[in-house]
């Protein structure tokens, strides 16, 4: 467990402060996959290097397993740092070492003997699928195996808690997905709690239990990702939940819908994980005798539940297409479209 309390870090340069952190509390649970998000100089990166005193806080408390850390003795507090992981958005691999080498290196920092580091790489190497390449060196990895053995690296001294630094801006959209199932898998096979920092949305979607969106080094938003992702309440939220959920409609399927003659029944069905896999369409198409005709739509999946809108034109006698609506509204949400597309 992390626990921040009223947590803010100045910067000092020549006469200038910098507001790096400004009071932040945040509490990460054991074993969740806690995502922090923000723009460029957000103070993310200043956050999750206070977890492990790589940043010193200005003011507040970081407490990790309800110890807080700056009241450790230096060696209680190297106790503490092996527990703790970290990973890189550049890998901060030793060059001269040996993939081998590089992930037994805090073990032997530590002076664990060769036969313990031994078998620890050995069953590191297999978990991130490396085992093939244990006399490889850096440059002669890809970027997502340099990132694996980055992984296998923080997980040498059985950490219990993972922190993620923008650990796959630096990788393409297939390999990320490669690094997130591997974190997925390290969250469930080792009950390691994970903090992440990242400025991709796609990435919070995809493996994080909860989120917090960090601006001018305020935390301005945190909820469930399901929450956070189907009502985003800040404008920046709203701006960073648009990059992976655009639920604006194209400006041709409202040039079409602007042509039609006639009264027009359009709506968006709202689906907020309240969707059971009924077929609602079609049976309020055959019961109330009403045509339906789909113009648009995005349905993805929250946290396993399903998460979208359709845009649906109606057509048939106002009563019917009354009942229909009546019908469908029983399930999920449903909302008359104005032709500005709200
Ligand atoms: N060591 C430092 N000295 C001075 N200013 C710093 C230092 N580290 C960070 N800052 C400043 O603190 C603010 C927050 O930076 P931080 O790196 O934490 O943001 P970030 O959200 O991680 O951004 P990025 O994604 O670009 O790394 C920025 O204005 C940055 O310039």
């Amino acid at each position: 467990m992390i626990r921040f309390e009223g947590v803010s870090k100045q910067f000092q340069i020549n006469d200038q402060v910098i507001q790096a952190i400004d009071n932040v509390d945040l509490t990460v649970e054991k074993g969740e996959i806690y995502g922090v998000i923000g723009f460029s100089g957000a103070g993310k990166s200043t956050l999750i290097r206070c977890v492990n005193l790589l940043e010193t806080p200005s003011s507040g408390k970081v407490w990790v397993n309800d110890q807080d850390i700056q009241s450790l003795s230096k060696e209680n507090l190297r106790e503490m740092r092996r527990k703790i992981g970290m990973i890189f958005q550049h890998f901060h691999l030793l060059e001269s070492k040996t993939v081998f080498d590089n992930i037994g290196f805090p073990l032997s920092l530590a002076g664990e003997p060769k036969s313990k580091i031994n078998k620890k790489v050995k069953e590191l190497l297999d978990f991130v699928g490396l085992s093939d390449k244990a006399n490889h060196y850096p440059d002669q990895l890809s970027g997502g195996q340099k990132q694996r053995v980055g992984i296998a690296r923080a997980l040498s001294t059985s950490p219990e808690i993972l922190l993620c630094d923008e650990a796959t801006s630096a990788l393409d959209p297939q390999t990320t997905q490669s690094i997130l199932d591997l974190l997925k898998r390290i969250q469930k096979e080792y009950n390691i709690t994970i903090l992440m920092i990242t400025h991709e949305m796609q990435v919070i979607r995809e493996i994080c239990d909860r989120v917090a969106v960090m601006e001018l080094g305020k935390i301005i938003e945190e909820g469930t990702i399901f929450d956070v992702f189907s009502n985003p309440q800040h404008v920046t939220t709203r701006n960073f939940v648009k990059t992976v959920m655009n639920d604006e409609i194209p400006s041709s399927i409202i040039r079409m819908i602007e042509s039609k003659e006639g009264t027009k029944h359009i709506y968006r069905l709202l689906f907020e994980g309240n969707f059971a896999g009924d077929p609602i369409l079609s049976m309020a198409s055959k019961n109330h005798d009403v045509h339906t005709n789909i113009l648009f739509g995005q349905i993805t999946e929250l946290q396993g539940k399903p998460f979208g809108n359709l845009i649906v034109e109606f057509r048939g006698e106002d009563s019917d297409i009354h009942k229909a609506l009546e019908y469908i509204r029983e399930t999920v949400g449903v909302k008359e479209l104005n032709i500005d597309g709200c």
